[in-house]
């Protein structure tokens, strides 16, 4: 896999509010097509839906899930070992029965998902790709892809499963645009990038194109790459107005973070400017951990005949993330709080979010003053300092990141053990922003290692925030007792 790489400017990113659901696999009636992935489907959804084992392995689940129980209160830090039991778990979002081997994909793929450290896919992998890799179904009327939207938890494998699913769909001959991917903000279209380059090391006949703001590319001028990822509002440029990409030669078309595409105006527009473009026959993929009530409404309505994987509200929170609350009475005791926090517990890295730039700029100084190695990230920054923070924290060059929302979604790096709200996440109306909360929480706990989240609360208001969320994802949320160390470091074991 090659890239070419640019340099480049960003999308703004968004949070959106509210979200709903119960789990269901909705695999649409056919009519003829291919049987496989219509079969795989019918298996898939009985197991989901039922929580039923596949015959045999019960017992060896029932220990799984003991082991599992251990292994939860024993460490913070999750080992390869866990990752594999939860992949056992029927209850887990990495539970499998499938091997990558059974998803036949194509051996290039398969020495790039095992070079990753993948042995097997998680469930929403097993879920999503025999759907995603599926031939398109036969209509009279002509023959239309299997579309698919998509909701996981953070960090549960979604980016993965898309770059697979288009990696598979690219042929190599074809020296154009087939696979148009779009995320909502800069970073995530690196991140995103780099995974695609990852996953197709040993593919390198396929080439990559990041459509990022600040890619000058001459009007008329071909891309000769068949993947390619950026921002809308480039996209929607590269396809109309320079005519580099055409829309009408893509066959398949993600959404990341579906719903902030779906929820935030300027990104709505541009994204349905650019699905209006491509042909009927293109392959529509939608991917989020959350959805809002009215933007799962929109997304069935523009994606035609679509497949739906969607979770239970109560399945949408990580059982391996533990939510705590701790009371102070201003922001200096937010900080006493946080301190006593990192004098009883070992922390790999940590991220924490505040409501203003303002207090993120007070808070890092506050911590640099108390001997932290600490990075600063927030939205009036230039994109390339951006993405030069969140290389070097991935790099665990700093340990704690303090930031704005700009880092809410998608942003995976791995060591991040805790999750601090030093202000709870709010809609512009003073209400909890849901949302933002799952997300924030899921930079901790990713691919099943174990997390925490703490929550900082200094008001009335702030408390009735966390009875909103507490009561929106059905989760009771404890307290912490900060100045008491033992009960501290209980929470770490
Ligand atoms: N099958 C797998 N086996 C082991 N690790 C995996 C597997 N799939 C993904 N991962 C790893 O798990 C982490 C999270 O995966 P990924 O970023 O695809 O999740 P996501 O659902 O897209 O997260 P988010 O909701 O935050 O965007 C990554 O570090 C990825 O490399």
């Amino acid at each position: 896999m090659a890239t070419d790489s640019w340099a480049l400017a960003v999308d703004k990113q968004e949070a959106t509010t509210d979200s709903f659901g119960s789990l269901v696999i909705r695999s649409l009636p056919r009519g003829g097509g291919d049987a496989a992935p219509n079969k795989a489907k019918k298996g898939t959804t009985k197991q989901v839906e039922n929580g039923t084992n596949v015959e045999g392995e019960e017992k060896e689940d029932k220990a799984a899930q003991s082991l599992l129980n251990k292994m939860i209160h024993t460490s913070l830090v999750n080992t390869t070992n866990q990752v594999e039991v939860l992949q056992r778990d029927p209850n887990s979002p990495l539970y499998s029965v499938k091997t990558f081997e059974e998803l036949r994909l194509k051996d290039k793929l398969l020495k790039g998902v095992y070079d990753m450290g993948f042995n097997r896919p998680s469930k929403i992998q097993e879920n999503a790709l025999p759907m995603m890799l599926a031939e398109p179904v036969y209509y009279p009327s002509g023959s239309r892809p299997q579309n698919l939207i998509a909701q996981s938890q953070s960090g549960t494998g979604k980016t993965a499963a898309f770059v697979l699913a288009m990696l598979s769909h690219v042929d190599p001959t074809n020296k154009w645009a087939q696979c148009l991917c779009i995320a909502p903000t800069y970073e995530l279209a690196l991140q995103t990038g780099k995974v695609i380059e990852q996953m197709g090391k040993f593919y390198p006949e396929v080439k990559l194109a990041y459509a990022i703001r600040g890619n000058k590319l001459d009007r008329g001028a071909k891309l000769q790459e068949q993947i390619v990822i950026g921002t809308p509002g480039t996209v929607l440029d590269w396809c109309s107005k320079l005519k580099i990409i055409n829309p009408k030669k893509i066959s398949v078309f993600v959404l990341d973070e579906a719903d902030v595409m779906i929820a935030t105006q300027g990104h709505q527009d541009q994204s349905i400017r650019i699905q209006r473009m491509l042909p009927k026959e293109c392959q529509m993929l939608l991917f989020s951990a959350t959805f809002e009530d009215s933007v799962w409404k929109f997304a069935e309505r523009v994606v035609p005949d679509p497949n739906i994987i969607k979770l239970k509200r109560e399945e949408e929170t990580l059982d391996t993330i533990k939510q705590y609350y701790v009371l102070c009475s201003d922001k200096e005791e937010k900080f006493t709080a946080l301190c006593n926090i990192y004098g009883a517990i070992t922390i790999a890295q940590a991220m924490i979010f505040c409501h203003t730039r303002r207090t993120a700029g007070w808070l890092a100084a506050e911590l640099t003053k108390e001997g932290h190695v600490v990075a600063l990230l927030s939205g009036e920054m230039t994109v390339e300092q951006r993405a030069t923070i969140i290389e070097r924290f991935r790099e665990g060059k700093e340990k704690v990141l303090v930031t704005t929302n700009v880092c809410s979604r998608g942003i995976d790096v791995e060591q991040v053990s805790v999750v601090i709200n030093f202000d709870l996440p709010m809609d512009k109306d003073g209400n909890a922003d849901n949302e933002t909360y799952l997300h924030r929480i899921g930079r901790t706990g990713r691919f099943g290692k174990r997390g925490l989240a703490v929550n900082m609360i200094d008001s009335k208001h702030s408390m009735n925030i966390l009875n909103q969320i507490e009561e929106h994802f059905n989760k009771k949320i404890n307290k912490l007792d900060t100045d008491d160390l033992d009960e501290i470091e209980k929470i770490s074991n």
